[in-house]
This record gives structure tokens, sequence and C-alpha cells, in this order.
């Protein structure tokens, strides 16, 4: 049996914790996949924002409108659009699995591991054993039960295959009210094709600040029908080949008709398939590996991170675990934790959606003193150049010591805007230091954040910043 000093399990976010410092490690890393490199790159944050930008050039003809601008939308090459995207992809993906076979001190094993105790584990007919094991096997769609699943499953995607088909489909339904679902309507609605998207709840993005997400729910309700509060009742396949789904709301039938269906009901976690409990490793009822903030899992020498382990199933977090586990690696006797306090996120749907920090809601329920402010895009220089409507930032702040609680914005360059204030929240600065310790350019878009910040300051204004 081969033995390695480290065994990393997922050539996603796991893949790159192996950097030079772990040159004179005798290293093996695992993937079941044919395709290396894991779903950020191939299925994920990658393509689909490669996919978001030509849709917004495909919208931007009403926006071009308001401005005086003729500009017309004369329909797009879909397969050019996904051969170039996927041209760039796969082979950065070949190039990843080529580098890694030609590295001198890590093996890469094609295959599914699984333990075969807290030091060994089987890919295949082959066994291997391992000082210290990192489980970095991330997630995958979750699959709907739904009647007549099997006999149309020919029009049925996911977002790990719907990115490659052959044909943007006339019509599509889109089951599901988070990110995915949000993100793919723009990108399939912006492109021409008819979205319907059914919801269970009445709630889309229902994760982000109310006004937030019942904003973004008017907005993309002008290019795509919402149906909400319906739940899916079967899915069978008509005469001329359409898919047809039908949902039942408080009793009553509704059917749709579509060349395709996307499932987007949330995503699994990985770790049935790693027998689990032949390591000892404590798993929750849901696939959720139980880590430490050290990454440790409950077994000494075995951790995990990423989408498997993480609260947050994103690409930005997965790459922050995976400093953590490989600090920890490298330098047991100094071990440091993830820093999981001020978790940014973004929906780059059209409108686009970033947030950090709690929601109002969120405050009200904890019992949180809080002041809130909002400032829209419309109001600033740069919104007037835009002719903005719709759009704002919402901050809010702990009024006795001017700490940011949550920031939120919906509109252009959302996930850009957002980030001094995250930095701001990381950081512990306060709100006058951030609205006038510093110079905003102007008329940049940056000045909506600005506003927000001075808005809140001159609508709950404590007597020390009065004076
Ligand atoms: C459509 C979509 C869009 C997204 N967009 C964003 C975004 O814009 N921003 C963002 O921050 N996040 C985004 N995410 C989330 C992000 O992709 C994930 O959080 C991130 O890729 C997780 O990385 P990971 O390393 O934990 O897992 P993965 O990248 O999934 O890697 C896990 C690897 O482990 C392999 N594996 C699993 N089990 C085994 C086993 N038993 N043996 C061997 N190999 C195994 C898998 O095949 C896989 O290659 C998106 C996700 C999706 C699906
Ligand atoms: N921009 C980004 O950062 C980005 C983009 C895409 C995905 N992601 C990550 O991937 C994860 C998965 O995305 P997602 O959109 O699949 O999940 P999600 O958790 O965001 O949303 C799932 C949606 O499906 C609905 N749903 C669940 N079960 C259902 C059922 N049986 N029938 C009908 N509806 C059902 C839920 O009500 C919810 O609206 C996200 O949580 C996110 O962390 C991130």
């Amino acid at each position: 049996m081969q033995h390695f000093d480290l065994a990393v399990i997922g050539s996603g976010s796991g893949n790159s914790l192996i950097d030079e410092r772990f040159a004179d490690w005798n290293v093996a890393l695992i993937e079941r996949d044919p395709v290396f490199g894991g779903t950020c790159l191939n299925r994920g944050c990658i393509p689909t924002k490669m996919f978001v930008l030509p849709a917004d050039y495909a919208v931007s003809p009403t926006e071009a409108e308001r401005l005086g601008v003729d500009l017309r939308y004369e329909g797009s090459d879909w397969a050019a659009i996904r051969d170039r995207i996927f041209g760039r992809i796969d082979a950065i993906s070949a190039g990843g699995l080529d580098w890694r076979e030609r590295s001198e001190n890590v093996t890469v094993f094609h295959g599914e591991a699984s333990f075969v105790d807290n030091r060994t584990l089987r890919i295949g007919d082959e066994e291997i054993s391992a000082d210290r094991i990192v489980i970095a096997t991330g997630s995958r769609p979750r699959r709907l039960d739904v009647p007549g699943l099997e006999e149309v499953s020919d029009l049925v995607f996911t977002s790990d295959d719907i990115m490659r088909i052959d044909q943007r489909p006339k019509r599509l339904v889109i089951v599901g009210g988070g990110y995915i679902a949000a993100e793919f309507a723009h990108i399939f609605s912006g492109l021409g094709t008819e979205v319907t998207l059914i919801n269970r709840s009445d709630v889309l993005l229902r994760s982000y600040d109310r006004d937030i997400s019942d904003q973004f729910q008017r907005l993309i309700a002008g290019r795509v029908k919402l149906r909400l509060n319906q739940k899916l009742s079967s899915v069978e396949k008509d005469g001329k080949g359409l898919i047809v789904v039908t949902t039942d709301r408080n009793g009553i039938e509704y059917e749709y008709f579509a060349d395709a269906m996307l499932v987007a009901v949330g995503r699994d976690r990985n770790s049935e398939a790693l027998n689990l409990e032949a390591a000892g490793v404590d798993v929750r009822g849901d696939g959720q590996i139980r880590v430490d903030a050290q990454q440790r899992t409950s077994v000494d020498g075995i951790w995990a991170m990423g989408d498997v382990s993480s609260d947050y199933l994103l690409k930005h977090v997965a790459n922050a675990e995976a400093r953590t586990v490989q600090h920890n690696l490298l330098y047991p006797d100094s071990p440091v934790e993830t820093d999981h306090r001020y978790v940014p996120h973004a929906v780059f749907s059209n409108p686009q959606i970033a947030a950090v920090g709690a929601t109002e809601q969120q405050l009200r329920q904890w019992g949180t003193p809080y002041v809130t402010a909002t400032q829209r895009y419309a109001d600033v220089a740069y919104g007037w150049a835009m002719e903005d409507e719709g759009h704002f930032v919402k901050l809010l702040a702990d009024p006795g010591s001017w700490a940011l609680l949550g920031a939120h914005i919906i509109g252009p360059q959302a996930s850009t805007l957002i980030q001094p204030l995250i930095q701001a929240m990381s950081f512990g600065q306060k709100v006058p230091d951030i609205a006038r310790g510093q110079y905003w350019i102007h008329p940049a878009l940056a000045e909506v954040v600005e506003n927000a910040l001075l808005g809140l300051m001159a609508a709950h204004q404590p007597a020390e910043i009065a004076k």
C-alpha cells in the first residue's frame, strides 16, 4: 500500500491548498470526476458569470433607451458563446490536471475515495494510507422528487449541465427561487428565452434583507413570469415533445409548457460516499461534516473544508478555509482559525445584489438596536447620468458604537460597490470614519455608498457627532 504525508480528497478548493510549501511532502490528490478542478471552475461561479455578461449586453437596449440611445438586440449565437466559454474553461481544467500529474511530489488518483479507517482510503481496487487527510468534496445539485421525472429526464437540467446544452430553449421553466434560479433567470431571459420561474414559497432570495428581495422580485418580474407559492405535482411530455409541468397552488392546478426545465432547489453535500463511519468522522444528518474553527473534524489528523463542511456554499469561503487548513498543516504548533464573521455574498443576476452582515429582519429577531438608512442610486450624480430607476443601498448600524451591522445593495456594480463596507466591518471602522475619513471620487457611482453612510449619520446623529 502506498503511504502519503497528506491525502486531499477533491480537486476544487482542495487542490489549491497544495502549493510550493508542500514541495517536500508526498501528497495524494483524489478526484472522482473525469473533469478536474471542481465546481467553481467547471460548472459554477466562473462559467455562470461568463454567461451573465452576454445577457447583460442583451438587456442593455432598455437602459440605453432611457438615455436616448437606440440600441437593438438582434439575437445571440448560443453555440458560439458556449464554445467560447468552455473553450477557455476546459483548457484551464485540462492544463491544471496535466500540471498536477507532472508535479514530482503529487500523485493524482482518478476515482471515488472512501474511508477504510481513519488513515486509510480506498479508491476503486486500490488502498492508500496517509498521515493527514483533507476532505474537500464539495456539493452537488439537489434532486427533485416529483412524479414523471424519469420519463422527461432528457428535458430536465441542473446547473451542472444546462450551460452545455446544444440549443438555447425557447421556453424554460426554472424551479427554485435562490441564487441559481435568479442568475439563470437573467441569463436565459436576457438572451431571449421565455422564462417561467416557479417557487414554492412567496419570496425569492429569502436569505436576503426583505427590502432587497422584494425589490428584486418587482424588477425581475418585468422579464420573467413569476409563479410563486406553487408546488410541483408532476411532469410529463406532451405529443409535441414539450415538457408539461403541473403545479398546485391552494388546491388549484396549473400547467406550464416548455422545451426544458432547470431544477435549482439547493445543493447536497458530498459526504455519503466517503464512508465516514469507518473513520469516525462526525457528520450532521444533512451530510454536513462537523468542523471546528481550525477546520478540524472530530478525528485527529482529518480536516474538512468548503461546501462539504461549511455553513456557506461560496467559493471565497472555501478559499479562506483552504488557507486555514494549509496553515494548520504546515504550522501545527501555531494553528489559525477561519474568520467567518463578515462573509459577503452576491447574486449576479440583473439587477445584481450584494450583501454583508445582518438583515433588518435578523436584527429585529435578535433584539439588537439598530438605525437604518437607504440611499437611492437615482439621487446621486452618477445615478442621474444612468437615469437610474429602482436601485438602492441600505445600511444598518449600531446607534451606540456606529459599527456597521449590515450592508445591502441592489443595482449595477453591487458586488464591487460593497467592498469598502466589507472592509469597514472586517477592520472595525465606524460609520463617521468611513464616510468622512477618506475621499470618495466625484462623481463616481461609489458616492451612493458615501451618501448612504451620510444618510445614516444625518438621520440618527448622536450628540458627539452633531458637535
Ligand atoms: C451554478 C453555480 C454558481 C456559483 N456561483 C458562485 C459565485 O458566483 N460565487 C461564489 O462564491 N460561489 C459560487 N458558487 C459556489 C461555489 O462554486 C462553491 O462554493 C465552491 O466551488 C465549493 O468548492 P469546494 O472545493 O468545496 O467543492 P468543489 O469545487 O465542488 O470540489 C469538490 C470536488 O470533490 C470531488 N469529489 C466529491 N466526492 C469525492 C470522492 N468521494 N472522491 C473523490 N473526489 C470526490 C468532486 O468531484 C469535486 O470535483 C456557485 C455554485 C454553482 C453550482
Ligand atoms: N453568486 C453566488 O455566490 C452563487 C451562485 C450560485 C450558487 N451559489 C451557491 O450555491 C448554493 C445553491 O444554490 P441554489 O440556488 O440551488 O440554492 P438556494 O439555497 O439559494 O435556493 C434554493 C431554492 O429552492 C427552493 N426549493 C428547495 N426545495 C424545493 C422543492 N422541493 N421544490 C421547489 N423549490 C424548492 C427554495 O425555496 C429556494 O428558493 C447557494 O446556496 C449558494 O451558496 C452561489
